[in-house]
């Protein structure tokens, strides 16, 4: 019986468990460039680890998902974070779950707006990118290098999430 997933709004503190929420945050902006340019400053950093390691910039185009969408599977990188941010500005999902004994737990999907992206933590489980609704492009900085930076776990029983729209 697939068990039904509920969609949560994005915020920091609900998404705090899996890392940070990228978003225009007042408290962290600096006027910069004789005032005409407003800095929100080190919303997230990137986390690399191992020998060799460097922090990479990507464009991932993502084809809209089908919905009701089933989550049969999560994945995490144990050597580096990874963010995304939507440069065309629609909505999207982002999906995480705990670590249960080095297998993902229950997930958790959140609705994020296309003026929020998230950056997963190293070695957080996340889903593979989630596109709603049309073709999306995300702006994603997460790691380059050596050694094996994928695990993927696939659950017993899928998730199934609702039509989020
Ligand atoms: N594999 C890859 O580069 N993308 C995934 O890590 C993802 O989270 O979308
Ligand atoms: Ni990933």
């Amino acid at each position: 019986m697939p068990r039904l997933l509920t969609i949560e709004p994005l915020t920091q503190a609900a998404f705090a468990p899996f890392g940070t929420v990228i978003e225009v945050d007042p408290a962290s902006m600096r006027l910069i460039n004789g005032g005409s340019t407003e800095r929100y400053h080190a919303l997230a950093r990137a986390d690399v680890a191992g020998e060799g390691a460097s922090v990479i910039i990507n464009i991932f185009r993502g084809q809209p998902r089908g919905f009701p969408y089933a989550v049969t599977m999560m994945e995490r990188h144990p050597l580096g974070s990874q963010s995304f941010s939507p440069i065309g500005g629609g909505s999207w999902l982002a999906i995480a779950a705990p670590d249960d004994n080095g297998k993902p737990g229950t997930p958790r999907v959140f609705l994020a707006t296309g003026a929020q992206g998230v950056n997963y933590g190293r070695n957080v489980w996340h889903h593979p990118l989630m596109a709603v609704g049309a073709v999306s492009d995300f702006l994603v900085v997460d790691r380059d290098g050596p050694g094996n930076n994928l695990e993927e776990v696939f659950y017993d029983e899928p998730f199934v999430i609702p039509n989020p729209v």
